[in-house]
């Protein structure tokens, strides 16, 4: 066999070999040649190091090109998660069908709270509260709670509730939506993580004592010969609707580590029955199944939301459930029915408040994109969530940032002195004026513009809430231009980059179709934006 032609692998070169005897220095070589001959080696050397270290760049750039991050970020309820969900629908439209029988129990939680702010509102204690309270007030973005103990049996059925004024039968409708109350008590206790005593106060409603040690009164019912569970109100004074409005740990949310959307894939809380037996076709067959007692329960609340009183009583309080939870209840029919199975609709009308951190990754499939990755991050945007944000600054290449701009007379809900616009200014001009940000591009989603404008066009005045309007006209366009300007301004002031361009949408990120043309424009902007600054580096 010919040496020569042994494979690579332990190949022991000969001398006999004629690449390597031509590498070798000739035998008879000079002192002067010896040194030119390492000369031009180490020449040689630096010239390979250099190409070497182009190549590495190249490889660098080009795995940068390959993935994209982008970072969302905005305070709480700005829509931010609504985006995401806009995002998925648009690139991973199956895997966003396949997760929506999982929504279904936020849905009934969303329908449940907007249940629980009506009746907090009309409650004697709130009439009781809101009686000399300047009319002027900044809304209430929260209700006080009406405390549920799940406790059947305990308390007594008969302690005296008022009837409220303006003829509302109060008690009445307390009484027939008391199982209502404690069907938000199990998925609440289902959604959380049991694991978790972070978020325990968002997760968790209070549960009444025993009695009512706090002076509160206490409610129960029946509801076709079912023992309800009881209701306790605080007692007049610690329910301080309009002025003090939120007592906290009563908005449904989740660690966005924990698996709920698996857990409920099959649209099922864990009762002993579908647990053990593998038999049941639907949920609706499950006896536990929450959508018994909603659906039940419907015509009650149907008769709650259409009673004028009771909507008098919301207008008066300024409580405008359509800005949370309270679409679901226009849809009453179809949420409550005993298939009820969500649409795209619902689903991104559906509030889970984020805790964590939560990551999407797609691709685009057409050729200009390339195969690059798309990574998106929704944070929560919580006050006590926002320390999360900075370690995704380093590595980012876009912000979209939302500011809902229709919250202009809104406190915060972790922070009734704060008003939600001013806090958006605030967090805007941080992270506009942020160094590590200097390079990163920044989309601005001046978002809810459909609340916006129907808040405005109900009569409520900017001037009234923030003092800079002055007597400007009160009319959207106005309102929008004015919003527009003042975001825009901080940006041009405060940011670190003078050439970063600033791109900003009127949105209202729940309109899929508007939406949808957004993102594609946005991810255009972001792509190129990303080329310019690698072509830079
Ligand atoms: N009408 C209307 N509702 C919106 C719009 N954007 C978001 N929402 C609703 O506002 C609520 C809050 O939106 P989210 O996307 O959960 O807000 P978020 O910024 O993720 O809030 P956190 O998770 O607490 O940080 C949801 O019920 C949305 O459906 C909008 O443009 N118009
Ligand atoms: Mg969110």
């Amino acid at each position: 066999m010919n040496r020569n032609m042994q494979p690579p692998s332990g190949r022991r070169r000969s001398i006999s070999d004629p690449l390597l005897a031509a590498l070798q220095p000739p035998a008879d070589e000079s002192q002067q040649e010896r040194e030119g001959r390492l000369h031009a080696e180490q020449e040689a050397k630096k010239r390979s190091d250099t190409i070497d270290r182009m190549l590495r760049d190249t490889e660098r750039r080009n795995r940068k090109q390959k993935q994209i991050k982008v970072l969302l970020l905005g305070q709480s309820e700005s829509g931010k998660s609504t985006t995401l969900k806009q995002f998925q629908l648009l690139h991973t439209p199956q895997a966003f069908h396949a997760e929506r029988i999982a929504w279904r129990f936020v849905i009934y939680l969303n329908l449940l709270r907007s249940v629980r702010r009506i009746l907090d509102a009309i409650s004697p204690e709130a009439d009781a509260a809101h009686n000399g309270v300047d009319d002027d007030y900044e809304e209430a973005t929260e209700p006080a709670t009406i405390v549920i103990s799940a406790r059947n049996g305990h308390g007594h059925a008969g302690a005296a509730a008022q009837q409220s004024r303006g003829g509302i039968p109060f008690e009445r409708y307390v009484r027939n939506l008391a199982p209502l109350l404690d069907i938000e008590h199990r998925l609440l206790t289902q959604l959380s993580d049991p694991e978790d005593n972070v978020d325990k106060e968002a997760t968790h409603l209070p549960r009444a004592g025993s009695s009512s040690s706090n002076g509160a009164r206490a409610y129960e019912g029946e509801v076709s010969g079912e023992v309800l569970p009881r209701i306790v109100i605080p007692a007049s004074g610690s329910h301080s609707l309009p002025t003090s409005p939120v007592t906290p740990g009563t908005e449904p949310s989740v660690r966005t580590t924990s698996n709920w959307k698996k857990a409920f894939s099959l649209g099922r809380i864990q009762s002993p029955k579908n647990v053990h037996s593998g038999e049941l076709q639907g949920w609706w067959e499950d006896p536990e199944d929450p959508v018994h007692i909603i659906n039940r329960c419907a015509p009650y609340i149907a008769e709650l939301w259409r009673d004028k009183r009771v909507r008098q009583k919301l207008t008066e309080r300024r409580i405008r459930l359509e800005e949370s939870s309270g679409f679901y209840l226009d849809e009453l029919d179809r949420i409550t029915a005993k298939m009820y199975f969500p649409t795209d609709d619902d689903v991104l009308k559906a509030r889970l408040k984020t805790t964590g951190v939560v990551e999407h990754t797609f691709t685009v499939s057409n050729p200009e994109f390339r195969g690059v990755e798309w990574k998106i991050y929704d944070v929560g945007g919580a006050r006590p969530q926002r320390q999360a944000w900075a370690p995704y600054f380093d590595d980012v290449d876009a912000i979209i940032f939302l500011a809902p701009i229709s919250a202009f007379d809104q406190v915060l809900a972790e922070d009734p002195r704060t008003n939600r616009l001013e806090d958006s200014l605030y967090l805007w001009q941080s992270v506009v004026s942020n160094k590590l940000l200097a390079n990163v591009n920044i989309i601005l989603f001046l978002n809810k513009c459909d609340l916006l404008r129907k808040k405005l066009e109900s009569g409520v005045k900017l001037r009234h809430h923030m003092s800079g309007y002055r007597d400007k006209p009160n009319d959207y366009d106005s309102v929008y231009g004015y919003f527009k300007l003042k975001f825009g301004a901080l940006h041009q002031h405060y940011s670190p980059n003078r050439d970063r361009e600033l791109y900003i949408h009127g949105t209202s990120v729940i309109d899929t179709r508007s939406t949808r043309t957004i993102i594609l424009t946005v991810r255009d902007i972001i792509l190129q934006g990303n080329l310019r600054n690698t072509a830079l580096i």
